[in-house]
């Protein structure tokens, strides 16, 4: 391969491959897997591009299906999700620290270092073709570095390296595993702190975090059931929603069936489902007939609260700052007794007096992880503080805007006990708000704890980590 090949994408611009000066790249046939995974690597790290974006987009340009297509996504996921624990094992093989390493190399160092120890992957295949990459990115002279860290990489399996390098368990039970399974500590800590425990649920937690997800759709009510969204898919029912269907994981791109081309289903977490069916579920005194949806976009749940106000009568105010994701909302809820208002929810002038008020608030997103691979080491715990003082500021409007008696329901998907007991604690004692039983609005789902707030968790729910706290404005 020669060493002047074309180099990797260089667009700014979140979510799509960059366009290359002489045309889109034409993969290597001998290797279009790897390739790919190692481009995307490149873009999520250049620009912040999101992996579950990119890397579809780029199976699709490049015709890559199958078992390649099934590889690139093994190795671009895994990667990512992996790549701390993949740093501090790659820096114990380095004789300078890893920030001296061209970040072109890098990439190609994790994708090599995953292979060798997260995958079956013959040892000089993984060696070699990283190699070869890697050499087509950065030139010839850096072959032999990268060849002399991979050996000593497979010189021991991922248990012996982090037997080597995670803290003593006894003494430092959260880094320990914290570096098993891959999260940086202050995530650990937090998922702790949520659950109150640093052992074995700990441990459970942050296991289903780092696995690969089951894909969840919603059957949209009034066009579809979920047992033909799963006959129609191959999926099953969900566990507790009555509009879901999981996908068994591997199933493909769900954007290709049916149902959704046709626009009858969507792809979206159970948790989310359930949260959204609780908002609608809260029980509220007197007049019932408008809802509000203060951080719509991109519509998951807009989509299913205006199918349920179709079934009831109801009409619902969708509020979207961001005027791209509002669009979605358009999107999402067309034909559906929703209306879409590009304003910031927490100054929208809407006229108040709302039945029902949803802030499903922007977030960490530290309970989707899993759904996003490189999301937990773009996260820095300084996002919390700016975004607890958002959604404060946005449930101080809901309650301005919700009629006395009314209901607001806050979901954010995250387990951080500032961005969910906290923010609920400040806002309840402003508003004098009181506390519903959340739990009581979801049905059949166990393991809810002593508390009258919902946490959702992968480990014990296969949901995301959503979060749910249901409010009532005093009359
Ligand atoms: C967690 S997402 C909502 C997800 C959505 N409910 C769904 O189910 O698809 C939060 C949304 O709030 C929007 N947002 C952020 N700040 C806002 C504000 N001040 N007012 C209204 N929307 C805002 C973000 O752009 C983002 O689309």
């Amino acid at each position: 391969m020669s060493a002047d090949r074309e180099r990797r994408p260089s667009r700014p611009g979140r979510g799509r491959p960059a366009p290359r000066k002489d045309g889109p790249r034409r993969p290597p046939p001998e290797d279009p897997a790897r390739r790919t995974a190692l481009d995307v690597l490149h873009a999520v790290r250049e620009r912040d591009a999101y992996a579950n974006l990119v890397l579809p987009e780029m199976l699709r340009e490049r015709r890559i299906t199958g078992r390649d297509a099934a590889l690139a996504t093994e190795l671009t996921y895994g990667s990512c999700r992996a790549q701390g624990l993949l740093d501090e094992i790659i820096t114990a093989c380095l004789d300078r620290p890893l920030s001296k390493v061209d970040p072109v190399v890098l990439d190609g160092l994790r994708l090599g270092a995953y292979q060798l120890l997260r995958t079956r992957i013959p040892q000089h295949a993984a060696v070699t073709s990283t190699v070869d990459l890697v050499r087509e990115d950065a030139g010839s002279h850096v072959a032999g570095f990268v060849n002399a860290v991979l050996r000593t990489v497979s010189e021991k399996d991922e248990a012996a390296w982090v037997d080597q390098l995670a803290p003593d368990p006894d003494k430092d039970p959260i880094g320990n595993l914290a570096i098993r399974t891959s999260h940086p500590r202050w995530v650990a800590r937090s998922f702790a702190e949520a659950l109150g425990d640093k052992g074995t649920e700990l441990a459970a937690a942050l296991a289903a975090d780092d696995a690969r997800p089951e894909v969840h759709l919603v059957a949209k009510p009034g066009e579809i059931s979920a047992d033909e969204l799963a006959a129609i898919t191959g999926g099953d029912p969900a566990p507790y929603s009555p509009y879901g269907v999981h996908l068994p994981a591997g199933s493909g791109d769900p954007g290709d069936s049916e149902p959704i081309r046709e626009r009858l289903a969507a792809v979206q977490d159970e948790g989310s489902q359930l949260c959204a069916i609780a908002a609608v579920a809260a029980p509220v005194e007197g007049t019932d007939e408008r809802w509000l949806d203060l951080c719509a976009g991109p519509g998951g749940k807009a989509a299913l609260l205006g199918a349920l106000a179709a079934t009831s009568g109801a009409r619902v105010d969708a509020v979207e700052k961001a005027p791209h994701r509002a669009r979605l909302v358009e999107k999402a809820t067309a034909g559906l007794p929703v209306t879409v208002h590009v304003v910031d929810g927490r100054e929208s002038e809407l006229p108040g007096g709302y039945d029902r008020v949803l802030v499903d608030a922007p977030c960490s997103g530290l309970g989707s992880l899993r759904r996003r691979p490189e999301a937990r080491w773009r996260r820095q715990p300084s996002d919390v503080a700016d975004l607890t003082k958002l959604q404060g500021q946005l449930l101080t409007a809901a309650f301005e805007l919700v009629r006395p008696g009314g209901v607001v329901t806050y979901v954010v998907c995250s387990p951080h006990l500032a961005e969910t007991e906290g923010v609920v604690g400040e806002a309840v004692r402003r508003a004098k708000a009181e506390v519903l039983d959340a739990r009581e609005l979801f049905p059949g789902v166990p393991d809810l704890g002593d508390g009258r707030f919902v946490q959702l968790w992968p480990h014990r729910h296969g949901t995301d980590a959503m979060f749910c706290a249901v409010l009532r404005k005093p009359e």
